[in-house]
């Protein structure tokens, strides 16, 4: 008996059915037809007729057989040591549900399996059909002589051809700019004269590689940080709540949401009522629009100064966007927009409203109620850093305050609301001047008040680091009882800091001085931040494949049922694509004893990882019909998902 399937090895492939006899099956090849006058019309193949036939079509056109072949008895199974790739010369397998009607799908019982022995399987009803003396030629349908075709994978002198067909066309795929020679020659066989073959270019997206060693924990890198990234981008996706009484549309930013609850006690954002909202821009990213309430613009070019905090792009300060008034909320507003951070806390939230008890190590604790020195040095470093950045701009920032400077990630600050008091408190220089003509374009009083407002900037900082050493917004009112908080829990170099700041010096201070005393600790920031871009790299390095399932469901998409041979039960029926077929059924079609499907997850990415590594281990793959059984290694149903999709 002649193998359907040559195992690789004595573990491979083992098939478990009856050859049925060639003759009873017009339209088979048989075995040395290789002269068209003895190959079957595929018209015939496919459309059951040729309108040709009598009008000089060269190929045999059978009479049509009135009953379904019969079935063979079964035969023992001759073992091979053929490589899997020979089954090339397999004949052709075409069980028997093939020949039969088409009824409605029986669920397919195909389970794990452990090693089946010869005898435990001859036990299976012989079932399909089965050829002994027609050997399957899995390029069939790519040349009608083997001998001069260029496809022959198995020949090295089809190979050889091939090789030399592609030198002749000079075709190198990656530097011809004919995009038609970058991917193909041309078949001359009948059954796609006209249609484009591809050369496969070597895909080295097997070559997976393991990411670095996991470096020191770092200082800015959350140790939920995949949860946490998954709960951002859930903010950002949810819908506002019905019922809000919000503009659908506003200056193309939608899906508007308040970020604060604006029913309970506000506080003034200066002389006026602000609200924060979420929304969605034209280009679907998340915006804050910051809303000053009953606005009235009296000079447009306050908005000068919102064209220059736009050109600050710096980790620690957030983006300026643009600003507008609108009437959309139902009376005269400005808006500012600026990036969204999803998930983003005040740090007043984060670090100075009491906190509820935890549960830790089995037991309810009081929350840390002191921040971290190595916490506070990081922020002091990152705020100073954006503060620098502005005044080098010539801007102050006039936002350092625990309710304006938010954190975005483990250990992350960023300095909102910035541009806003420079628009709110816009002053033409000349109206200042009593009588002064207004000149459109002329300095701002801001703008001159710039060195001040820097030196603002550095107390305000000084103000900020007592509130977060002590707990306490309003530290700076009791200052001997915030100096000794500040000795007992932080080191004297967080004092001198903030006593710098706080200092009414004669001479101009300046940021730059406060990293004079910052000193080394800017290294440990650098070492923290360095491991922490290696922590993400190799976080990167280890999702470069988790395409691979995907690209393996790709290429089952293109084998599996592929129109043009819908009526054709060698495609599907036969060689590696019954295999893979098969194997399709197993990994998704099963049924549990109930006749319900099996909707596991789990089952499907451990058989598709399994598949994509090629593993030895063995599967039983049952036909659909319940007649045939394989076992099969999933090394070898990669090589029949390869060939078939070569
Ligand atoms: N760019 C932003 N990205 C994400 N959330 C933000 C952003 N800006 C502000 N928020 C959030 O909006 C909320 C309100 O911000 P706001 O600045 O009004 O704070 P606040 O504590 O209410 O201050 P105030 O009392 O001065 O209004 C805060 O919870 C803050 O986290």
């Amino acid at each position: 008996m002649a193998d359907f399937w040559r195992p690789q090895s004595a573990n491979a492939a083992v098939k478990i059915v009856a050859p049925a006899s060639r003759d009873d099956r017009p339209g088979l090849p048989r075995k040395g037809e290789s002269d068209s006058t003895q190959r079957v019309c595929r018209n015939v193949l496919i459309h059951g007729t040729c309108k040709f036939q009598d009008k000089g079509c060269a190929f045999s056109h059978p009479p049509r057989p009135s009953t379904p072949p019969s079935t063979a008895p079964s035969q023992p199974e001759t073992p091979g040591s053929a490589r899997l790739s020979q089954a090339v010369n397999a004949p052709v397998f075409i069980p028997k549900s093939s020949s039969l009607p088409p009824t409605s799908p029986t669920p397919s019982r195909a389970q794990a399996q452990t090693p089946l022995t010869a005898s435990t399987l001859s036990t299976s009803p012989p079932a399909t059909e089965y050829d002994e003396h027609d050997p399957y030629d899995s390029n069939y349908y790519y040349q009608p002589d083997k001998g001069d075709s260029i496809y022959g994978s198995d020949n090295p002198y089809a190979m050889e051809a091939l090789q030399s067909h592609v030198q002749g066309l000079d075709i190198n795929a990656y530097e011809t700019s004919d995009p038609q020679a970058q991917m193909m020659v041309h078949s001359d066989y009948d059954y796609f004269q006209h249609q484009p073959t591809f050369i496969r270019q070597p895909l080295n997206y097997h070559l997976y590689t393991l990411p670095p060693p996991s470096p020191p924990p770092s200082h800015f890198i959350s140790p939920t940080l995949h949860t946490d990234l998954q709960l951002r981008s859930e903010t950002l996706l949810t819908a506002p709540a019905p019922g809000l009484n919000l503009p659908e549309e506003l200056q193309g930013y939608h899906t508007i949401v308040p970020l604060e609850n604006t029913a309970v006690e506000r506080r003034k954002f200066g002389n006026w009522y602000s609200t924060v909202y979420r929304a969605t821009g034209k280009d679907s990213r998340g915006y804050v629009l910051r809303r000053i309430e009953n606005y009235r613009m009296a000079y447009h070019e306050a908005f000068k100064g919102i064209e220059q905090w736009s050109q600050i792009q710096h980790p620690n300060i957030i983006t300026v966007q643009e600003a507008f008034t609108t009437r959309a909320f139902g009376d005269s507003s400005l808006v500012c927009a600026y990036t969204y951070h999803p998930n983003a806390l005040t740090l007043l939230d984060a670090h100075i409203k009491p906190k509820a008890p935890i549960y830790q190590n089995g037991r309810l604790q009081a929350a840390q109620q002191y921040l971290p020195e190595r916490t506070l040095w990081s922020y002091i470093i990152q705020i100073a850093g954006a503060m620098k950045a502005v005044h080098d701009k010539g801007l102050a920032v006039r936002m350092i305050d625990v309710t304006k400077i938010l954190v975005t990630g483990k250990n992350r600050v960023r300095i909102s609301s910035c541009g806003l008091a420079d628009v709110l408190t816009y002053v033409p220089a000349a109206a200042s001047a009593p009588g002064g003509p207004l000149v459109p374009g002329a300095p701002s009083m801001s703008s001159q008040l710039i060195p001040a407002l820097q030196q603002e900037d550095i107390s305000m900082f000084g103000k900020l680091i007592f509130a977060l050493c002590c707990n306490n917004v309003n530290a700076i009112n009791n200052l001997s009882k915030s100096l000794e908080i500040m000795t007992k829990h932080y080191s004297g170099d967080v004092k001198n800091v903030a006593l710098f700041c706080l200092s009414k010096s004669a001479t101009h201070k300046h940021v730059g001085q406060l990293f004079d005393m910052i000193g080394s600790r800017l290294l440990t920031e650098m070492d923290d931040l360095q491991n922490g871009m290696d922590h993400l790299e190799g976080q990167l390095m280890s999702e470069l494949e988790n395409a691979r399932l995907v690209r393996l469901l790709a290429k089952f998409g293109f084998i599996n049922e592929r129109p043009e041979f819908a009526r054709d039960a060698r495609w599907s029926e036969t060689g590696d694509r019954y295999i893979i077929k098969l194997f399709r059924d197993y990994v998704f079609h099963q049924v549990d004893a109930q006749g319900n499907p099996v909707v596991n997850l789990s089952h499907v990415l451990t058989c598709l990882n399994k598949l994509d590594a090629g593993t030895d281990e063995r599967i039983m793959l049952v036909s659909r019909d319940e007649q045939s059984v394989l076992v099969v290694t999933y090394k070898d149903i990669k090589a029949c998902v390869e060939s078939a999709f070569s």
